[in-house]
């Protein structure tokens, strides 16, 4: 049985991952972590059956039950130290959190190497998104003029989303640098182009009822493509949480993608 710790339980992904590791005969939860919690234990809460696994708000209290796998759903500022702090203890990070910059990944990485620790950043833990951003990726080498909208309920914190950044980044790998529409345009409101990420435009909807969607848009002369993925449920991210924790620790890096563990 792996030893799991999840950080974030109370959020709306961090419970859900909290949930399907109590569910799966091949993990353990042993612990809980949230710096603001103020109970001690799951039991007495229904939403985890009443088990009863303990609730850290201190990291360094975490290493007393010794996890294996770190599963991170907070928010980047913390899932950054969150993350070094599990490479450090060679525990294996599975990090779902969005907003590390390229520079965090790369410094994390490079602990993660020197202590030879699996681990895996994902922005999109769901089948449907990996598979999304390796189509984009493929046509964006015949179709260089895209643009990305990706959709969210209106309680995400940011914009855009890791998988739309994640996707211009592949798609930029094939595509190169190219301005896109009219040199001369002007925006009477600004924003209205939406962001620029090397000339590919993002625009990021937020509104309730939605939980995380994309479409990346290709247009060339006289036709074009629509590459779209839907979330209708988190549970649908559970499935990649599920087979990173199971995969991760087969391994001595810290990986930057779920594609690199299918
Ligand atoms: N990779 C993927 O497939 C997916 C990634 N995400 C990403 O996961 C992250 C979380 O999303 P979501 O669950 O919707 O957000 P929520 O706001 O619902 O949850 C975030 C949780 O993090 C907790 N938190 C805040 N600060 C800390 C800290 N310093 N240490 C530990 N926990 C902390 C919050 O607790 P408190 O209430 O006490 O502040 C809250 O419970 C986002 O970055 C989102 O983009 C989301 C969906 C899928
Ligand atoms: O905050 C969310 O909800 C999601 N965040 C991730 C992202 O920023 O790409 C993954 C998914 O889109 C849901």
């Amino acid at each position: 049985m792996k030893k799991i710790v999840v950080a974030g339980f109370k959020g709306r992904m961090g419970s859900t991952a909290a949930k399907m590791v109590l569910d799966n005969e091949d993990f353990d939860l042993v612990g809980v972590y949230d710096p603001r919690a103020t109970e001690t234990s799951l039991a007495g809460d229904a939403t985890f059956n009443n088990v009863d696994v303990p609730v850290f708000t201190e990291r360094e209290a975490i290493l007393s039950v010794k996890p294996e796998i770190w599963i991170d759903f907070t928010v980047p500022e913390a899932a950054v130290k969150n993350t070094k702090f599990a490479l450090e203890h060679d525990i294996s990070p599975v990090v779902g959190t969005t907003g590390f910059t390229d520079n965090d990944v790369k410094q994390l990485q490079a602990i993660a190497k020197k202590r030879q620790v699996g681990g895996l950043i994902a922005p999109n833990f769901g089948l449907s998104a990996v598979l999304m951003m390796q189509f984009a990726k493929q046509a964006a080498k015949y179709f260089p003029d895209v643009e990305i909208i990706e959709m969210h309920h209106d309680n995400k914190l940011d914009a855009p989303s890791g998988t739309a950044l994640k996707t211009a980044e592949m798609m930029q790998k094939e595509r190169g640098d190219k301005p896109q529409g009219n040199p001369d345009k002007t925006e009477s409101l600004p924003g209205a182009r939406g962001a620029n990420y090397h000339g590919m435009r993002i625009h990021s909807v937020r509104l309730p009822g939605l939980i995380a969607h994309q479409q990346v848009q290709f247009g060339a002369v006289g036709e074009g493509l629509t590459i779209r993925q839907d979330t209708y449920d988190r549970a649908s991210f559970m499935t990649g949480v599920a087979l990173a924790c199971r995969k991760v620790t087969d391994h001595h890096e810290l990986f930057d993608g779920l594609e690199y563990l299918l």
